[in-house]
């Protein structure tokens, strides 16, 4: 007897099309369980054996099937429910389709080792039959990934009780799966992607996923959306829930969500009013009877909005950072580019980058060490110098590097311009290590000594530790400075007495599909990812105090995986 428990929530997954067998879903959050429950009983009638309960696990809605003999789910069609996850993982979620009564081990990855298969469903147009469903079996659960949050989720431990060990690998955190929703609106929003295509063709780009997303899954966005404070793309996704489906309990939905989208839109615009000191005279201020009809209609989608939330104030927050910079330095940053603000960071990230020279020629080094090696070099800035070195990693070092790597990734924190502590931040997401003693590691003399010839900046005693950073699918690192702002911790790094960081090297181990350039917003330099190149740039000027310009970031990746390598190396 196979038994599929339903552990009911109020969080959200996007997932839609819910075949039953199948084990994590999300609930309509304005409707009601007992409509997933009918489709999954429904969807279960196709099968004998199944016993179907339903449990308040108060978390997300999982449902598990389970036998004495085994553990898997029914069918072997599979899908892809999400693209990203808030670390920058990619998730993907396979979900199976009740085509067939043999159970099969249910499929969620969170590992890279899964790009394989996510590489072939995309290049086949008929990934999902031609995926060897070999590919998900078998294999060793320990290159997975980490799920490390899901120890302390208890709803589905208790549920699960002795099941719970053999389960937690499957079971995404409930951060992960509201960071997967979180990604895919950044991504639609600094990508301008075209909601139609993703909705009817699953285009991205020129690729095609293996599904497109459904009315579903845009309505859960709209959700997340306006739970963000992201009024203006909640609006837009709405219109195209009503595009894709015209269902009367859809459309109702959604005519009651564009209400809270207006209701939303009023609350920003009179702060906006508040700070020109202009009152409510415009007549559109909401009143008191507004506010409890949003806050009811908040509480029944059991939602809370966050005014804050980053993408509404970015603008702000960018300024913020130049702001912080060394107050009695007393830099100015012209008013225009301040009121950009992060658009320019977005911009670039969506390739409109104005090239002010491009000089590409090739060095030959006679350096001072008894070999010839030559490279590419591209300037894409001359003053302050940022500059594209091709080739200067070889794929073996690459590979080894990412090998020794891979085990050891953890989320990136960043420090906090206010407080100096580190903080995990959706403004960085992704994972890193770093890669202690690498001088004297046999990995890193001969390249040490080639990025000392490449950059005349000694690359040994000279330089940090070695950062290995890998961004998924959303993965990015919002624009920031390498350099040290002063009242924190200057001179020390990871321990040793160190200078400031005088110049960054960011060696691309990968190359990238799409997305995950690396941009200077004040310079209007994007350089995208070349697998073995390295991008040179300053952090500080020639008397070590910072150098403004050196603002850069990495932007989301949209497509594949962006591994990168940094060194900085230091003054003194
Ligand atoms: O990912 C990138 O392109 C930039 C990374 C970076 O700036 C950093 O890690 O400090
Ligand atoms: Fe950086």
């Amino acid at each position: 007897m196979m038994v599929l428990k339903i552990i009911s929530g109020d969080d959200l997954f996007s997932s839609s099309d819910l075949a039953t067998g199948m084990f994590i879903f999300e609930k309509n959050l304005l409707g009601s369980m007992e409509r997933f429950v009918t489709v999954s009983r429904k969807r279960l009638d196709a099968f004998t054996n199944v016993d179907v309960s339903v449990i308040d696990g108060g978390g997300v809605d999982v449902g598990v099937i389970s036998s004495e003999v085994d553990v898997g789910v029914i069918g072997r069609g599979v899908d892809f429910g999400v693209i990203g996850g808030d670390d920058g993982v990619v998730i993907r979620v396979l979900m199976i389709t009740p085509t067939s009564t043999k159970p099969q081990l249910i499929t969620i990855k969170f590992s890279t080792d899964f790009d394989t298969i996510w590489q072939q469903s995309w290049n086949t147009s008929k990934g999902r039959e031609q995926i060897d469903e070999n590919e998900f079996h078998g294999k060793d659960k320990s290159q997975w990934g980490q799920l490390q949050l899901i120890s302390q989720w208890d709803p589905f431990k208790d549920v699960l009780g002795d099941m719970w060990p053999q389960w937690a690998t499957y079971i995404p955190d409930k951060e992960t799966m509201i960071g997967v929703h979180s990604t895919l609106l950044r991504l639609i929003d600094v990508y301008r992607l075209d909601l139609n295509k993703l909705g009817e063709t699953g285009q991205i780009e020129t690729r095609s996923a293996i599904r497109p997303l459904t009315a579903e899954d845009f309505r859960n966005l709209v959700i997340t959306a306006i739970s963000e404070g992201k009024f203006n793309l909640a609006s837009e996704l709405t219109k195209t829930v009503v595009d894709l489906d015209n269902d009367p309990s859809l459309l109702r939905e959604m005519m009651r969500l564009r209400s809270l989208i207006a209701y939303g839109r009023r609350q920003v615009d009179d702060d906006d009013d508040d700070d020109d000191d202009s009152d409510d005279e415009n007549g559109d201020a909401s009143t008191d009877e507004d506010d409890l009809m949003f806050d009811t209609a908040m509480n029944d989608m059991r939602l809370k909005i966050s005014w804050n939330h980053d993408n509404e104030n970015e603008n702000l927050k960018w300024v913020q950072v130049f702001e912080t910079y060394d107050p009695e330095e007393g830099f100015s940053i012209p008013e225009e580019e301040k009121e950009l603000g992060i658009n320019i960071y977005h911009q670039l990230c969506r390739g409109k980058a104005k090239k002010s020279v491009q000089n590409l020629f090739c060095e030959v080094h006679y350096g001072t060490v008894p070999y010839y090696f030559w490279w590419n070099v591209e300037h894409l800035h001359l003053e302050p110098r940022i500059t594209m070195i091709y080739n200067i990693v070889s794929d073996a070092e690459s590979e080894r590097i990412k090998a020794a790597a891979k085990s050891e990734l953890k989320r990136a924190a960043v420090i906090s311009p206010t407080t100096g502590e580190y903080i995990i931040t959706k403004n960085r997401l992704g994972r890193h290590m770093w890669l202690d003693n690498w001088q004297t590691d046999s990995l890193a003399t001969g390249l040490g000594t080639r990025l000392t010839e490449a950059t005349g900046l000694d690359c040994h005693q000279g330089a940090e530790d070695l950062q290995v950073a890998v961004y998924g699918i959303g993965g990015l690192y919002v624009p920031h400075y390498d350099y040290s702002r002063d009242k924190f911790k200057h001179g020390e790094t990871r321990g040793r007495k160190m200078g400031d960081r005088l110049a960054t090297l960011m060696i691309y181990l990968s190359d990238v599909q799409a997305g995950g350039a690396t941009v200077f917003p004040l310079l209007s330099v994007a350089a995208s990812p070349v697998k073995n190149a390295a991008l040179f740039w300053y952090n500080l000027k020639a008397d070590g105090r910072g150098l403004v310009e050196s603002l850069h970031g990495g932007c989301p990746v949209l497509l594949g995986h962006k591994w990168g390598k940094l060194i900085t190396v230091t003054y003194e």
